[in-house]
């Protein structure tokens, strides 16, 4: 059964990130970021290997923009790496690193295919890392700084921009519980990376807006938070986690203000003030998603120990159960489609007109299969016709982008999780696309009748 017709102009693409792909990481100048030293640390990567070279796309980005073209998306998000152009984070642009980015854009832009960067896909230059990274608000200013040198090279070309990937996955992963980088377990006391990350995503689209930028959007991950039973206990722990998960990273940028004001006034430095920078400061609204989490009250007998790969602490004023009766990726994720429709209606629930028009920048799935990667159409497919549902439903939705394009380096699963519509051989470099991406690629020609380009 064909795809269900998407509206004219739909954006279609696909996702990928600077450090998951590029490799690279000692070429022309670039610098050490936090996930480079994080893979260096015994323990922290499952299978002990690290990104240095990855699928080497910072040799074959040729290659890829070849695959991008043949697969006939219409556009592609990738990420520019904060090190690869500010070496240290601040002073002396590394011109080198801005020339790949500039060469990538112009190939991209000359295949017909619309380049969506995106600043801050999670790889923060060592140096500011060691003097805190997200934790201190100078870092919120060397990001906006960073963010205009980089518009001052391809602002000319260059018209969607996303400032930041999932900083909701940054705070609680990477500062909460300390299973991504920097690794530090600082619980609740992580929260003022959260509101320094959006600080600076309200500094960083001022720079961008002064040089002549009018589309900026942040990609936040979202999905629905479903309470194990209708208790209070568990009704109670599934709002905080939504509330942590969801509304934290929404609402300041949406609605000007934080979902909780106790929560706000843990937060360092002038927030008022701050909120109005970060409010008001989007011009679309980009969704990660991948799966509902069912959360209930803290129960050790219940509870899952892990969650998509990643350590659920016991002290937690929460606990994850398993969503029964539901297909698994290969990572052991649920496969909810009709959650994706979910989390478009909540959003228009809560945000009604100060939400902006959405693109989804990720929905993906891990399997094993190097070619035929049946599961993964099966994925695409179902998510795709619940999108077409939550547009006739009313959503406003303008694109979608699949991750991802290539096998790559998943954060601390390393190179076990394969995401990719092309398979990557990691011993030598070589991709072959997978049947999901002749699957897409027949679909996306479905979407585009002749005479409908
Ligand atoms: O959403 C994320 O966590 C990141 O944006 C990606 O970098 C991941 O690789 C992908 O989502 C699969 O987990």
């Amino acid at each position: 059964q064909p795809l269900p017709a998407f509206p004219d102009g739909f954006l279609w693409g696909t996702s990928t990130s600077a450090f998951q792909i590029e490799g690279g990481v000692g070429a022309d100048g670039r610098g050490p970021s936090v996930w480079d030293a994080f893979t260096r640390q015994p323990g922290r990567i499952k299978d002990g290997s690290d990104a240095a070279v990855a699928t080497d796309h910072y040799h074959r980005w040729r290659e890829d923009v070849a695959l991008l073209r043949e697969l006939g998306a219409g556009a592609y998000r990738f990420s520019v790496s904060w090190p690869r152009v500010l070496p240290t984070g601040t002073g002396e642009v590394n011109a080198p690193g801005l020339d790949f980015y500039d060469a990538l854009v112009d190939a991209l832009c000359e295949a017909g295919i619309e380049p969506v960067p995106t600043l801050f896909h999670w790889d923060t230059p060592l140096p500011l890392e060691e003097r805190g990274g997200w934790l201190e608000r100078d870092t919120a200013q060397r990001f906006a700084d960073y963010a205009d040198a980089v518009a001052a090279r391809l602002a000319d070309r260059v018209t969607r921009w996303i400032t930041l990937n999932e900083p909701a996955e940054v705070t609680l992963l990477g500062y909460g519980l300390g299973d991504h980088a920097p690794g530090k377990r600082l619980l609740f006391d992580a929260l003022p990376a959260a509101h320094h990350q959006l600080l600076g995503h309200g500094l960083a689209a001022r720079a961008l807006r002064a040089r002549g930028v009018r589309s900026i959007g942040v990609a936040n991950s979202h999905g629905p938070v479903w309470p194990v039973s209708s208790s209070e206990e568990d009704t109670g722990a599934a709002a905080l986690y939504d509330l942590l998960t969801n509304r934290l990273f929404a609402e300041p940028l949406l609605l000007g203000r934080y979902p909780d004001e106790g929560l706000a006034a843990m937060l360092p430095g002038p927030v008022a003030d701050d909120l109005g920078l970060i409010g008001d400061s989007l011009d679309w609204y980009g969704v990660n998603y991948y799966q509902p989490t069912l959360v209930g009250a803290p129960d050790p007998r219940t509870q899952a120990d892990e969650f998509a790969g990643i350590g659920i602490p016991a002290e937690l004023p929460f606990g994850i159960r398993e969503i029964p009766g539901r297909e698994r990726t290969g990572f052991g994720w649920a496969v909810v489609p009709e959650g994706l429709r979910e989390t478009l209606r909540t959003l228009r629930e809560r945000y009604g007109e100060r939400l902006p028009p959405v693109l989804v920048t990720e929905n993906g799935c891990a399997y094993p299969e190097p070619v035929a990667d049946a599961g993964r159409i099966a994925f695409h497919d179902a998510h795709l016709r619940e999108l077409h549902a939550a547009l006739e439903e009313g959503a406003d939705v303008r694109g979608y982008f699949v991750w991802s394009l290539l096998d790559n380096f998943e954060w601390a699963e390393g190179y076990e999780q394969r995401f990719g519509l092309v398979h990557v051989d990691y011993a030598t470099g070589e991709r072959t696309p997978k049947d999901s991406f002749r699957w897409l690629r027949d679909a996306l020609r479905a979407q585009r009748p002749p005479g409908r380009e």
